[in-house]
Protein backbone atom coordinates (compact mmCIF):
# COMPACT_ATOMS: atom_id res chain seq x y z
CA UNK A 1 0.00 0.00 0.00
CA UNK A 2 1.53 3.43 -0.89
CA UNK A 3 1.56 6.05 1.40
CA UNK A 4 -0.65 8.42 -0.42
CA UNK A 5 -3.95 5.66 -0.40
CA UNK A 6 -3.15 5.88 3.34
CA UNK A 7 -5.20 9.11 3.83
CA UNK A 8 -8.08 8.18 1.86
CA UNK A 9 -8.43 5.05 3.75
CA UNK A 10 -7.88 6.78 7.40
CA UNK A 11 -10.50 9.29 5.81
CA UNK A 12 -13.04 6.28 5.60
CA UNK A 13 -11.71 4.34 8.70
CA UNK A 14 -12.13 7.19 11.05
CA UNK A 15 -16.00 7.26 10.05
CA UNK A 16 -16.57 3.28 10.67
CA UNK A 17 -17.76 1.70 13.64
CA UNK A 18 -15.27 -1.54 12.76
CA UNK A 19 -12.14 -1.99 10.88
CA UNK A 20 -12.63 -4.99 8.26
CA UNK A 21 -9.71 -5.05 5.75
CA UNK A 22 -7.97 -2.11 3.63
CA UNK A 23 -9.07 -4.05 0.56
CA UNK A 24 -12.89 -3.84 1.72
CA UNK A 25 -12.35 0.18 2.03
CA UNK A 26 -10.62 0.33 -1.33
CA UNK A 27 -13.31 -1.81 -2.94
CA UNK A 28 -16.56 0.36 -1.13
CA UNK A 29 -14.07 3.51 -2.34
CA UNK A 30 -14.22 2.45 -5.66
CA UNK A 31 -18.11 1.51 -5.60
CA UNK A 32 -18.58 4.99 -4.02
CA UNK A 33 -16.94 6.83 -6.83
CA UNK A 34 -13.76 7.65 -4.40
CA UNK A 35 -16.29 9.38 -2.27
CA UNK A 36 -15.03 8.55 1.87
CA UNK A 37 -18.54 9.28 3.39
CA UNK A 38 -20.41 7.05 1.28
CA UNK A 39 -17.59 4.62 1.54
CA UNK A 40 -17.84 4.70 5.12
CA UNK A 41 -21.70 4.58 5.22
CA UNK A 42 -21.21 1.64 2.54
CA UNK A 43 -19.13 -0.64 5.15
CA UNK A 44 -21.14 0.65 8.31
CA UNK A 45 -24.26 -0.65 6.69
CA UNK A 46 -22.81 -3.78 5.66
CA UNK A 47 -21.20 -4.40 9.38
CA UNK A 48 -25.16 -3.60 10.58
CA UNK A 49 -25.80 -6.38 8.22
CA UNK A 50 -22.76 -8.94 9.66
CA UNK A 51 -22.91 -8.10 13.09
CA UNK A 52 -24.31 -11.03 14.43
CA UNK A 53 -22.11 -13.35 13.11
CA UNK A 54 -18.80 -11.52 13.14
CA UNK A 55 -16.52 -10.69 15.63
CA UNK A 56 -14.31 -7.23 16.16
CA UNK A 57 -10.35 -7.54 16.93
CA UNK A 58 -9.06 -4.22 17.79
CA UNK A 59 -7.20 -0.94 16.71
CA UNK A 60 -6.51 0.54 13.16
CA UNK A 61 -3.30 -0.63 13.03
CA UNK A 62 -4.00 -4.43 13.35
CA UNK A 63 -5.44 -4.56 10.03
CA UNK A 64 -3.88 -1.28 8.41
CA UNK A 65 -0.80 -3.89 7.65
CA UNK A 66 -2.09 -6.66 7.33
CA UNK A 67 -5.41 -6.81 4.80
CA UNK A 68 -6.80 -8.97 6.81
CA UNK A 69 -10.48 -10.50 5.91
CA UNK A 70 -13.38 -7.98 7.41
CA UNK A 71 -13.93 -8.79 10.97
CA UNK A 72 -16.65 -6.87 11.44
CA UNK A 73 -19.20 -6.15 14.40
CA UNK A 74 -22.01 -4.33 15.98
CA UNK A 75 -20.58 -1.20 18.12
CA UNK A 76 -21.22 1.76 19.97
CA UNK A 77 -21.23 4.97 17.21
CA UNK A 78 -17.66 7.13 16.99
CA UNK A 79 -17.94 9.89 19.27
CA UNK A 80 -17.58 12.37 16.59
CA UNK A 81 -19.16 12.14 12.49
CA UNK A 82 -16.68 11.36 9.85
CA UNK A 83 -13.20 12.73 9.34
CA UNK A 84 -9.86 12.20 9.41
CA UNK A 85 -6.86 13.53 10.83
CA UNK A 86 -4.46 15.56 11.00
CA UNK A 87 -3.39 18.45 9.52
CA UNK A 88 -3.54 19.30 13.10
CA UNK A 89 -0.43 22.05 13.39
CA UNK A 90 -0.36 25.14 12.06
CA UNK A 91 2.96 24.74 11.34
CA UNK A 92 4.66 21.74 10.18
CA UNK A 93 1.67 20.11 9.16
CA UNK A 94 1.19 16.41 8.10
CA UNK A 95 2.02 15.22 4.73
CA UNK A 96 -0.96 12.84 3.52
CA UNK A 97 -4.06 15.17 3.80
CA UNK A 98 -2.41 16.98 0.60
CA UNK A 99 -0.67 14.16 -0.71
CA UNK A 100 -3.34 12.08 -2.65
CA UNK A 101 -2.04 12.36 -5.94
CA UNK A 102 1.47 10.13 -5.85
CA UNK A 103 4.16 11.01 -7.85
CA UNK A 104 4.53 8.23 -10.44
CA UNK A 105 7.91 9.11 -11.77
CA UNK A 106 11.31 9.32 -9.46
CA UNK A 107 11.88 12.95 -10.00
CA UNK A 108 7.76 14.09 -9.05
CA UNK A 109 7.70 15.30 -5.68
CA UNK A 110 4.80 13.57 -3.82
CA UNK A 111 1.93 16.38 -5.54
CA UNK A 112 -0.10 18.86 -3.02
CA UNK A 113 -2.98 18.85 -5.11
CA UNK A 114 -6.61 17.97 -4.18
CA UNK A 115 -8.94 16.99 -7.12
CA UNK A 116 -10.98 21.20 -7.99
CA UNK A 117 -14.28 21.20 -6.79
CA UNK A 118 -17.20 20.79 -9.10
CA UNK A 119 -20.76 21.85 -8.64
CA UNK A 120 -21.65 18.18 -9.87
CA UNK A 121 -19.93 15.78 -7.90
CA UNK A 122 -17.22 14.07 -10.33
CA UNK A 123 -17.34 10.46 -10.63
CA UNK A 124 -14.36 9.08 -9.42
CA UNK A 125 -12.30 6.31 -10.27
CA UNK A 126 -10.63 5.69 -7.05
CA UNK A 127 -8.10 3.41 -8.42
CA UNK A 128 -7.07 5.33 -11.62
CA UNK A 129 -6.38 8.30 -8.82
CA UNK A 130 -4.50 6.31 -6.25
CA UNK A 131 -1.90 3.58 -7.64
CA UNK A 132 -3.14 0.10 -7.55
CA UNK A 133 -1.47 -2.36 -4.43
CA UNK A 134 1.67 -3.43 -5.87
CA UNK A 135 0.97 -7.09 -6.62
CA UNK A 136 2.50 -9.06 -4.42
CA UNK A 137 5.98 -10.09 -4.89
CA UNK A 138 7.72 -13.67 -4.28
CA UNK A 139 10.51 -11.61 -3.17
CA UNK A 140 8.75 -9.22 -1.18
CA UNK A 141 8.54 -10.42 2.50
CA UNK A 142 5.64 -10.88 4.12
CA UNK A 143 3.72 -8.17 6.45
CA UNK A 144 4.76 -8.25 10.37
CA UNK A 145 2.51 -7.58 13.09
CA UNK A 146 2.30 -4.77 15.09
CA UNK A 147 4.94 -4.19 17.65
CA UNK A 148 4.12 -2.78 20.86
CA UNK A 149 7.63 -0.71 22.26
CA UNK A 150 6.38 -1.08 25.98
CA UNK A 151 9.84 0.40 27.40
CA UNK A 152 12.63 2.85 26.73
CA UNK A 153 14.91 0.56 25.46
CA UNK A 154 12.84 -1.12 22.83
CA UNK A 155 11.68 2.23 21.48
CA UNK A 156 15.63 3.23 20.68
CA UNK A 157 16.19 -0.28 19.26
CA UNK A 158 13.34 0.46 16.98
CA UNK A 159 12.75 3.73 15.96
CA UNK A 160 14.51 7.58 15.96
CA UNK A 161 12.72 8.27 19.05
CA UNK A 162 13.29 8.02 22.42
CA UNK A 163 11.14 7.94 25.48
CA UNK A 164 11.15 9.64 28.63
CA UNK A 165 8.70 8.72 31.38
CA UNK A 166 7.58 10.73 34.65
CA UNK A 167 9.70 13.67 32.90
CA UNK A 168 8.18 17.12 34.43
CA UNK A 169 7.83 16.80 38.25
CA UNK A 170 3.94 15.42 39.36
CA UNK A 171 2.34 18.78 39.93
CA UNK A 172 3.92 20.48 37.12
CA UNK A 173 2.47 17.71 34.75
CA UNK A 174 -0.94 17.60 36.68
CA UNK A 175 -1.48 21.72 36.69
CA UNK A 176 -0.14 22.03 33.19
CA UNK A 177 -3.03 18.60 32.28
CA UNK A 178 -5.18 21.33 33.79
CA UNK A 179 -4.65 24.08 32.26
CA UNK A 180 -3.99 22.92 28.64
CA UNK A 181 -7.92 21.22 29.00
CA UNK A 182 -9.31 24.57 29.99
CA UNK A 183 -8.20 26.16 27.40
CA UNK A 184 -8.85 23.80 24.64
CA UNK A 185 -12.66 24.24 24.99
CA UNK A 186 -11.99 26.78 22.43
CA UNK A 187 -8.88 24.93 19.88
CA UNK A 188 -10.22 24.06 16.65
CA UNK A 189 -10.93 21.49 14.58
CA UNK A 190 -8.60 22.04 11.37
CA UNK A 191 -10.24 21.86 8.02
CA UNK A 192 -9.07 21.37 4.79
CA UNK A 193 -10.07 20.11 1.19
CA UNK A 194 -10.26 16.56 0.53
CA UNK A 195 -11.35 15.67 -3.30
CA UNK A 196 -14.14 17.89 -3.43
CA UNK A 197 -14.99 18.51 -0.07
CA UNK A 198 -14.22 20.04 2.89
CA UNK A 199 -13.43 17.09 6.07
CA UNK A 200 -12.10 18.26 9.74
CA UNK A 201 -9.41 16.85 11.90
CA UNK A 202 -10.86 14.04 14.43
CA UNK A 203 -9.45 16.48 16.91
CA UNK A 204 -9.49 19.91 18.30
CA UNK A 205 -5.98 21.56 18.16
CA UNK A 206 -3.83 24.83 18.79
CA UNK A 207 -0.80 26.76 18.21
CA UNK A 208 1.56 28.67 20.58
CA UNK A 209 4.52 30.60 20.53
CA UNK A 210 7.06 31.42 22.60
CA UNK A 211 8.10 35.33 23.65
CA UNK A 212 10.71 35.40 21.35
CA UNK A 213 12.40 33.08 18.83
CA UNK A 214 14.68 31.33 20.78
CA UNK A 215 17.91 32.45 18.82
CA UNK A 216 17.84 36.69 19.20
CA UNK A 217 16.32 38.21 22.37
CA UNK A 218 13.49 40.02 19.29
CA UNK A 219 10.44 40.46 21.18
CA UNK A 220 8.51 40.72 18.01
CA UNK A 221 8.71 37.10 17.41
CA UNK A 222 5.37 36.39 18.91
CA UNK A 223 3.81 39.09 17.30
CA UNK A 224 5.67 38.24 13.98
CA UNK A 225 4.40 34.78 13.98
CA UNK A 226 1.46 35.02 11.72
CA UNK A 227 2.69 31.64 10.29
CA UNK A 228 0.68 30.86 6.56
CA UNK A 229 -1.27 27.76 7.24
CA UNK A 230 -2.61 25.63 4.82
CA UNK A 231 -2.26 28.13 2.50
CA UNK A 232 -3.84 31.04 4.79
CA UNK A 233 -2.63 33.18 7.87
CA UNK A 234 -3.38 32.01 10.60
CA UNK A 235 -4.45 34.14 13.37
CA UNK A 236 -1.85 35.09 15.71
CA UNK A 237 -0.20 32.47 18.27
CA UNK A 238 -1.46 31.74 21.83
CA UNK A 239 1.35 32.60 24.31
CA UNK A 240 2.86 29.98 26.33
CA UNK A 241 1.18 29.93 29.57
CA UNK A 242 3.48 29.81 33.01
CA UNK A 243 3.30 26.11 33.10
CA UNK A 244 4.45 25.79 29.67
CA UNK A 245 7.47 27.59 29.91
CA UNK A 246 8.23 25.98 32.82
CA UNK A 247 8.18 22.57 31.52
CA UNK A 248 9.25 23.60 28.03
CA UNK A 249 12.72 24.87 29.66
CA UNK A 250 12.93 21.30 31.53
CA UNK A 251 11.98 19.49 28.12
CA UNK A 252 14.65 21.59 26.51
CA UNK A 253 17.46 20.39 28.65
CA UNK A 254 16.46 16.67 28.24
CA UNK A 255 16.58 17.11 24.26
CA UNK A 256 19.49 18.69 24.19
CA UNK A 257 21.20 15.80 26.68
CA UNK A 258 19.80 13.25 24.21
CA UNK A 259 21.41 15.30 21.00
CA UNK A 260 24.81 15.27 22.76
CA UNK A 261 24.61 11.53 22.56
CA UNK A 262 23.38 11.16 19.02
CA UNK A 263 25.24 11.20 15.58
CA UNK A 264 23.74 14.82 14.00
CA UNK A 265 22.80 14.97 10.21
CA UNK A 266 24.22 17.65 8.61
CA UNK A 267 21.28 19.55 7.69
CA UNK A 268 20.43 20.03 11.50
CA UNK A 269 20.53 23.62 12.78
CA UNK A 270 23.88 24.30 13.18
CA UNK A 271 23.17 28.28 14.41
CA UNK A 272 23.35 29.17 18.67
CA UNK A 273 20.72 29.67 20.85
CA UNK A 274 21.37 33.31 22.54
CA UNK A 275 23.37 34.52 24.95
CA UNK A 276 22.67 32.48 28.49
CA UNK A 277 21.83 29.30 26.25
CA UNK A 278 25.56 28.04 25.47
CA UNK A 279 24.89 24.90 27.03
CA UNK A 280 21.70 23.87 25.13
CA UNK A 281 21.85 22.01 22.00
CA UNK A 282 18.05 22.48 21.39
CA UNK A 283 15.58 24.93 21.86
CA UNK A 284 11.79 24.83 21.18
CA UNK A 285 10.59 28.28 20.10
CA UNK A 286 6.61 27.16 19.20
CA UNK A 287 4.63 24.25 20.07
CA UNK A 288 1.27 22.75 18.81
CA UNK A 289 -1.27 21.23 20.87
CA UNK A 290 -3.84 18.67 20.56
CA UNK A 291 -6.70 17.83 22.66
CA UNK A 292 -7.82 14.24 22.02
CA UNK A 293 -11.00 13.38 23.34
CA UNK A 294 -12.32 9.74 24.09
CA UNK A 295 -11.17 6.76 22.50
CA UNK A 296 -12.02 8.39 18.98
CA UNK A 297 -10.46 10.84 18.83
CA UNK A 298 -7.24 10.67 16.16
CA UNK A 299 -4.50 12.04 14.04
CA UNK A 300 -3.71 9.53 10.87
CA UNK A 301 -0.64 8.40 9.49
CA UNK A 302 1.69 11.80 8.60
CA UNK A 303 5.03 12.99 8.77
CA UNK A 304 5.30 16.73 9.72
CA UNK A 305 5.33 19.16 7.28
CA UNK A 306 9.01 21.22 7.61
CA UNK A 307 8.84 24.59 6.21
CA UNK A 308 9.64 26.12 9.54
CA UNK A 309 11.66 23.24 11.10
CA UNK A 310 13.81 22.55 8.42
CA UNK A 311 15.30 19.35 7.43
CA UNK A 312 15.87 16.62 10.14
CA UNK A 313 14.34 18.11 13.00
CA UNK A 314 13.97 17.15 16.40
CA UNK A 315 10.48 17.49 17.79
CA UNK A 316 9.50 16.99 21.64
CA UNK A 317 6.27 15.82 22.46
CA UNK A 318 4.80 16.03 26.37
CA UNK A 319 1.48 13.59 26.65
CA UNK A 320 -0.36 14.69 29.36
CA UNK A 321 -4.17 12.77 30.67
CA UNK A 322 -5.51 9.47 29.33
CA UNK A 323 -2.72 6.85 27.80
CA UNK A 324 -2.62 6.48 24.08
CA UNK A 325 -1.00 4.49 21.47
CA UNK A 326 1.45 6.58 19.15
CA UNK A 327 2.23 4.40 16.31
CA UNK A 328 5.05 4.81 14.16
CA UNK A 329 5.49 3.11 10.37
CA UNK A 330 8.45 3.36 8.03
CA UNK A 331 8.12 4.78 4.85
CA UNK A 332 9.85 1.97 2.69
CA UNK A 333 12.05 3.65 -0.17
CA UNK A 334 11.18 2.22 -3.61
CA UNK A 335 14.27 0.62 -4.54
CA UNK A 336 14.09 -1.72 -1.15
CA UNK A 337 10.21 -2.41 -1.66
CA UNK A 338 10.97 -5.27 -2.98
CA UNK A 339 12.64 -6.66 -0.18
CA UNK A 340 11.52 -4.74 2.87
CA UNK A 341 7.89 -4.47 4.25
CA UNK A 342 7.09 -1.33 6.93
CA UNK A 343 6.28 -2.84 10.40
CA UNK A 344 4.32 -0.45 13.09
CA UNK A 345 5.30 0.14 16.07
CA UNK A 346 3.19 0.91 18.53
CA UNK A 347 4.16 2.99 21.95
CA UNK A 348 1.73 3.40 24.71
CA UNK A 349 2.42 6.98 25.73
CA UNK A 350 1.24 7.51 29.74
CA UNK A 351 0.58 10.48 30.96
CA UNK A 352 3.78 12.88 32.15
CA UNK A 353 6.08 10.87 28.79
CA UNK A 354 7.75 12.65 26.61
CA UNK A 355 8.35 11.62 22.81
CA UNK A 356 11.60 13.25 21.19
CA UNK A 357 11.07 12.23 17.38
CA UNK A 358 14.74 12.37 16.50
CA UNK A 359 16.27 13.97 13.25
CA UNK A 360 15.42 11.49 10.17
CA UNK A 361 11.99 10.20 11.64
CA UNK A 362 9.95 12.90 9.52
CA UNK A 363 12.50 11.51 6.59
CA UNK A 364 11.92 8.05 7.19
CA UNK A 365 8.46 7.46 9.43
CA UNK A 366 5.02 8.30 9.36
CA UNK A 367 3.23 8.74 12.76
CA UNK A 368 -0.34 8.25 14.06
CA UNK A 369 -2.79 8.15 17.05
CA UNK A 370 -4.84 5.52 16.30
CA UNK A 371 -8.52 5.19 17.51
CA UNK A 372 -8.82 3.46 20.15
CA UNK A 373 -11.16 0.26 20.91
CA UNK A 374 -11.04 1.02 24.22
CA UNK A 375 -9.12 3.11 26.66
CA UNK A 376 -8.55 3.58 30.13
CA UNK A 377 -9.43 6.78 32.28
CA UNK A 378 -6.75 9.41 33.68
CA UNK A 379 -7.34 9.76 37.34
CA UNK A 380 -5.46 12.70 37.99
CA UNK A 381 -3.54 12.49 41.21
CA UNK A 382 -3.82 16.51 41.98
CA UNK A 383 -6.71 18.95 42.28
CA UNK A 384 -6.73 21.46 39.54
CA UNK A 385 -4.93 24.54 40.28
CA UNK A 386 -7.16 26.95 42.35
CA UNK A 387 -6.76 29.74 39.36
CA UNK A 388 -7.98 27.80 37.15
CA UNK A 389 -12.21 27.49 36.94
CA UNK A 390 -12.40 24.71 34.33
CA UNK A 391 -16.20 23.69 33.57
CA UNK A 392 -18.20 20.03 34.77
CA UNK A 393 -18.72 19.46 31.22
CA UNK A 394 -15.08 18.74 31.01
CA UNK A 395 -15.35 16.29 33.83
CA UNK A 396 -13.54 18.31 36.36
CA UNK A 397 -15.47 20.39 39.02
CA UNK A 398 -13.88 23.07 40.46
CA UNK A 399 -15.35 25.71 43.10
CA UNK A 400 -13.61 28.66 44.54
CA UNK A 401 -16.10 30.56 44.96
CA UNK A 402 -16.83 30.92 48.59
CA UNK A 403 -13.81 30.92 50.84
CA UNK A 404 -14.15 27.21 52.19
CA UNK A 405 -13.17 26.07 48.52
CA UNK A 406 -14.09 22.34 47.43
CA UNK A 407 -12.54 20.43 44.39
CA UNK A 408 -13.31 17.21 43.37
CA UNK A 409 -11.02 15.22 41.04
CA UNK A 410 -13.02 13.54 38.16
CA UNK A 411 -11.59 11.20 35.93
CA UNK A 412 -10.77 12.36 32.76
CA UNK A 413 -11.03 11.06 28.90
CA UNK A 414 -8.58 13.81 27.34
CA UNK A 415 -5.88 13.76 26.14
CA UNK A 416 -3.29 16.26 25.44
CA UNK A 417 -0.08 16.40 23.57
CA UNK A 418 1.75 19.54 23.09
CA UNK A 419 4.42 18.99 20.43
CA UNK A 420 7.19 21.59 21.25
CA UNK A 421 9.39 22.84 18.04
CA UNK A 422 12.36 25.32 17.01
CA UNK A 423 11.16 26.93 13.46
CA UNK A 424 14.29 27.95 12.11
CA UNK A 425 15.62 31.31 11.67
CA UNK A 426 16.78 30.19 8.08
CA UNK A 427 13.10 29.12 7.61
CA UNK A 428 11.03 31.75 8.61
CA UNK A 429 8.19 32.87 6.29
CA UNK A 430 9.57 35.70 4.55
CA UNK A 431 11.97 33.19 3.29
CA UNK A 432 9.73 30.49 1.93
CA UNK A 433 9.13 30.23 -1.79
CA UNK A 434 5.86 31.21 -3.15
CA UNK A 435 3.24 28.75 -5.54
CA UNK A 436 2.12 30.03 -8.17
CA UNK A 437 -1.29 31.01 -6.43
CA UNK A 438 0.98 32.95 -4.40
CA UNK A 439 1.11 30.87 -1.32
CA UNK A 440 4.38 30.27 0.64
CA UNK A 441 4.62 26.40 -0.05
CA UNK A 442 5.20 23.16 1.96
CA UNK A 443 8.59 21.55 2.75
CA UNK A 444 8.51 17.76 2.40
CA UNK A 445 11.32 15.30 2.06
CA UNK A 446 11.28 12.65 -0.65
CA UNK A 447 10.18 9.55 1.62
CA UNK A 448 9.97 7.03 -0.87
CA UNK A 449 13.51 8.46 -1.88
CA UNK A 450 12.40 7.52 -5.89
CA UNK A 451 15.80 9.65 -6.84
CA UNK A 452 18.08 6.78 -5.87
CA UNK A 453 16.26 4.53 -7.97
CA UNK A 454 17.67 6.20 -10.80
CA UNK A 455 20.84 6.56 -9.56
CA UNK A 456 20.58 9.86 -9.07
CA UNK A 457 20.69 10.79 -12.49
CA UNK A 458 17.56 12.55 -12.96
CA UNK A 459 17.81 16.69 -13.76
CA UNK A 460 14.39 17.78 -12.83
CA UNK A 461 14.37 20.26 -10.11
CA UNK A 462 10.96 21.70 -10.44
CA UNK A 463 7.63 21.75 -12.21
CA UNK A 464 4.09 23.10 -12.57
CA UNK A 465 1.60 20.48 -12.08
CA UNK A 466 1.00 17.00 -12.21
CA UNK A 467 0.01 16.79 -15.89
CA UNK A 468 2.78 18.97 -17.19
CA UNK A 469 5.29 16.89 -14.86
CA UNK A 470 4.11 13.70 -16.55
CA UNK A 471 4.61 14.74 -20.03
CA UNK A 472 8.01 16.70 -19.50
CA UNK A 473 9.04 13.47 -17.47
CA UNK A 474 7.93 11.46 -20.58
CA UNK A 475 9.65 12.80 -22.59
CA UNK A 476 12.50 13.45 -20.81
CA UNK A 477 12.39 9.41 -20.34
CA UNK A 478 11.95 9.14 -24.38
CA UNK A 479 14.78 11.93 -24.65
CA UNK A 480 17.34 9.80 -22.85
CA UNK A 481 20.42 9.03 -24.56
CA UNK A 482 19.62 11.76 -27.02
CA UNK A 483 21.18 15.37 -26.79
CA UNK A 484 20.59 17.05 -23.75
CA UNK A 485 20.05 20.75 -23.73
CA UNK A 486 22.62 22.94 -21.92
CA UNK A 487 20.08 23.89 -19.58
CA UNK A 488 19.32 20.67 -18.98
CA UNK A 489 23.07 19.02 -18.81
CA UNK A 490 23.78 22.45 -16.29
CA UNK A 491 20.64 21.68 -14.08
CA UNK A 492 22.12 18.19 -13.59
CA UNK A 493 25.03 18.91 -12.60
CA UNK A 494 24.06 21.06 -10.42
CA UNK A 495 21.65 18.74 -9.05
CA UNK A 496 24.54 16.02 -8.69
CA UNK A 497 26.84 18.24 -6.89
CA UNK A 498 24.29 19.16 -4.33
CA UNK A 499 23.50 15.36 -3.54
CA UNK A 500 27.25 14.13 -3.90
CA UNK A 501 29.62 16.59 -2.25
CA UNK A 502 28.03 16.87 1.16
CA UNK A 503 26.56 13.12 0.86
CA UNK A 504 23.31 14.37 1.52
CA UNK A 505 20.88 11.35 1.23
CA UNK A 506 17.56 12.90 1.05
CA UNK A 507 15.99 15.19 -1.22
CA UNK A 508 13.19 17.87 -0.02
CA UNK A 509 10.46 19.02 -2.52
CA UNK A 510 8.82 22.73 -2.12
CA UNK A 511 4.52 21.61 -3.20
CA UNK A 512 2.02 24.00 -3.72
CA UNK A 513 -0.40 23.91 -0.38
CA UNK A 514 -2.84 25.86 -1.34
CA UNK A 515 -5.15 22.67 -2.80
CA UNK A 516 -6.02 21.92 0.59
CA UNK A 517 -7.70 24.99 1.34
CA UNK A 518 -8.82 27.52 -1.37
CA UNK A 519 -11.76 25.25 -2.51
CA UNK A 520 -9.57 22.83 -3.32
CA UNK A 521 -7.94 24.82 -6.40
CA UNK A 522 -4.20 24.30 -6.18
CA UNK A 523 -1.50 25.04 -8.68
CA UNK A 524 0.43 22.31 -7.86
CA UNK A 525 4.11 24.42 -8.63
CA UNK A 526 6.97 22.19 -6.91
CA UNK A 527 10.48 22.72 -6.48
CA UNK A 528 13.87 20.71 -5.07
CA UNK A 529 14.94 22.43 -2.20
CA UNK A 530 18.29 23.66 -3.12
CA UNK A 531 19.98 24.26 0.64
CA UNK A 532 22.62 26.42 -0.28
CA UNK A 533 20.89 27.93 -2.97
CA UNK A 534 18.25 29.18 -1.00
CA UNK A 535 21.06 30.37 1.69
CA UNK A 536 19.80 28.28 4.24
CA UNK A 537 22.07 27.56 7.31
CA UNK A 538 23.81 27.23 9.22
CA UNK A 539 23.37 23.96 9.21
CA UNK A 540 25.66 21.41 11.19
CA UNK A 541 28.09 20.73 8.34
CA UNK A 542 28.83 24.18 8.18
CA UNK A 543 29.75 24.88 11.95
CA UNK A 544 33.84 23.85 12.20
CA UNK A 545 34.70 20.33 13.45
CA UNK A 546 31.20 19.10 13.85
CA UNK A 547 31.03 15.27 13.49
CA UNK A 548 27.64 14.82 11.34
CA UNK A 549 26.18 12.11 8.84
CA UNK A 550 25.99 14.13 5.57
O1 LIG B 1 -0.71 13.59 19.60
C1 LIG B 1 0.39 13.20 19.26
O2 LIG B 1 1.14 12.56 20.00
C2 LIG B 1 0.88 13.45 17.85
C3 LIG B 1 0.49 14.78 17.31
C4 LIG B 1 1.07 15.03 15.97
O3 LIG B 1 1.54 14.15 15.32
C5 LIG B 1 1.10 16.39 15.43
O4 LIG B 1 0.59 17.32 16.04
O5 LIG B 1 1.69 16.56 14.35
FE1 LIG C 1 2.76 14.91 13.74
Amino acid sequence: MNEDTDTLIALVSSQLNQQPSVDAILEALVQSNGDPHDAAKLLNDQTKTNSKKRKHDGGLHSWLDKGKSPKVSKKEKPESPSRYSTLSDAFPKPADAGALKPPSNSSKPPSSSSKPPSSKKPVVDLMAILRQPEPPSPKKKPSQAPLTLSSSAMVVDHVPCTLHTSVLPPELASDLFYTMLARSKSWKRNKWWLFDRVVESPHRTSFFARKTDGVTADETWQEAAQFWYNGRPTSPPEVFPPEMETACSIIERVVSDQLRERMRFGLEWGGGFGAGNEDLLWRANVAASNCYEGRNESVGWHSDQMQYLGPYCTIASLSLGTRRNFSLREVIPTHEAETRRAQTFNIPLPHNSLVIMHASCQERFKHSIPPQSSMDLYRPAYPPPASLNIDSDLSITSSTSSSTSTTSIEPSNCRINITFRFYRPDFRPESIPRCKCGVPMILRPDMKQRWRSDGGNNAVESGEGEGDVDEKQERKEQAKGQEKTRKEESEEKKSMAVYTYLNRPDKYWWTCYAGAQNDGKGCTTWQVMDFDGERRGPGIFQVPGARCIG
